[in-house]
């Protein structure tokens, strides 16, 4: 298969997660014969110092004419520290996300077996849960008017849906449930706000065409609780879009580390492959970030292509780091691999075709070769 892949590594950590993940896709793609054409582009702080936006037109059109889109993450302490910055990194992320329609933002979790104690939740609340958050990504209150007076004393932010809005994603959650275990948890305030009872009436209506999928509600608050409490009940949980980035982050917990959280985020016509967390910048430039959850990232960029062999073997190629514990210190704190060692992992699997892999002397060796 031949893609054109756009690659924007942004700010912090970006660049060096995303190079590990262009390595997993450079190795799957001689191995299985695909060729990947990647192409960077400016996003974030880096692109406002460099060219005044934080989404220059020449990334957007990249982006819109292109198959995929590999993003890293945006932010930079100069802009979070200062409230008064009218141009800021994350407004070219919402802008790229608006323009691209990316109205739909998977993100699985699933802890891993080997990890299971790097999670600070007991053992048995967090074992067995295997949930998928459906965040709606274009409306809300992140994309409703804003408004400051003069005086810079009142501020607001409208948050707004329409049935419409609300109506695609429930589909692709409820497909997504039917083939999972047939569970649908709509997260909202309901008690409360009017986009949320438009929420519960549009999905109960949606839900009628998916008879197989249970369907249930919860408070927003509640959900918060639950998820620590027993996220076991989950299968599939469908809400909006800034109740999603808050829920999502505090899902991660489970897992041991957001570094393990990938996501990807669907339009109609394109698609854009992210890891959940920030730009992380008091981790830039040291090596110890996590690039897991970019590498997923791009393993379910090849799922979304069919490329389904493919994506398993990057699966399992994490498997493997995680199982002979080659992470970074997130996961282990004494650990003495980085950034760039889970990289070389993964890559070196890919092309070893999981060809005998071993571990002595804190050495990982595949066959004849030490690979990390
Ligand atoms: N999608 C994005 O680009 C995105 C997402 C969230 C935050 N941000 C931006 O990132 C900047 C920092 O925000 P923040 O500190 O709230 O969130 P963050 O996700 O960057 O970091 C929060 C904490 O999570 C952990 N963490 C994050 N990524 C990690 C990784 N790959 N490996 C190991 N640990 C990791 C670290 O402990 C870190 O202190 C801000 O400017 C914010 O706007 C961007
Ligand atoms: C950086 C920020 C705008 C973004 C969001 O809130 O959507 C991030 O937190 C995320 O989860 O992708
Ligand atoms: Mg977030």
């Amino acid at each position: 298969m031949n893609l054109k892949i756009a690659v924007l590594p942004g700010d912090g950590i970006g660049p060096e997660v995303i190079a590990q993940a262009k390595k997993a896709l450079y190795a799957i793609g001689e191995v299985y014969n695909h060729e990947f054409v990647f192409e960077e582009a400016l996003m974030g702080a880096i692109a406002i110092d460099k060219t005044g936006k934080p989404l220059p037109e020449q990334t957007l059109n990249l982006c819109l004419n292109t198959d995929a889109v590999l993003f890293g993450a945006i932010g930079d302490p100069k802009y979070d520290n200062n409230p008064n910055a009218k141009v800021r990194p994350e407004q070219g992320l919402l802008k790229l996300r608006k323009e691209l329609g990316l109205f739909a933002n998977i993100r699985p979790i699933k802890p891993y077996k080997s990890l299971i104690d790097a999670s600070p939740l007991k053992r048995e609340i967090i074992e067995g849960a295997d949930f998928t958050i459906f965040r709606e990504l274009t409306g809300g209150a992140y994309f409703g008017a804003k408004t400051l007076n003069e005086e810079g004393t009142h501020a607001s932010d409208l948050c707004e849906y329409s049935e419409e809005e609300i109506a695609r994603i429930a589909h692709l959650a409820f497909k997504s449930a039917q083939n999972r275990r047939k569970k649908l948890t709509m997260v909202d305030k309901a008690n409360v706000l009017e986009t949320s009872r438009l929420w519960r009436k549009v999905v109960q209506k949606v839900g009628e065409e998916y008879k197989d999928v249970a369907l249930d509600f919860l408070f927003v608050d509640n959900a918060a609780m639950q998820l620590i409490l027993n996220p076991k009940q989950f299968d599939v949980i469908l809400t909006e879009n800034l109740f999603g980035d808050i829920l999502s982050d505090e899902a991660s917990v489970i897992t041991g580390s957001i570094g393990l959280l990938a996501s990807a985020s669907l339009g109609e016509k394109n698609a854009l492959f992210e890891p959940i967390h920030g730009s992380y910048p008091q981790a830039k430039g040291k090596n110890i970030a996590n690039p897991i959850a970019s590498i997923l990232s791009a393993a379910m960029l090849l799922e979304h292509f069919g490329l389904l062999k493919e994506a398993n073997v990057i699966y399992k190629a994490i498997e493997k780091a995680i199982e002979f514990k080659v992470v970074t210190v997130d996961l282990k704190s004494d650990s003495k691999f980085g950034t760039n060692e889970v990289g070389e992992f993964v890559s070196n699997f890919i092309f070893s075709k999981d060809d005998l892999l071993y571990f002595n002397n804190d050495n990982v060796h595949i066959g004849q070769s030490t690979i990390v």
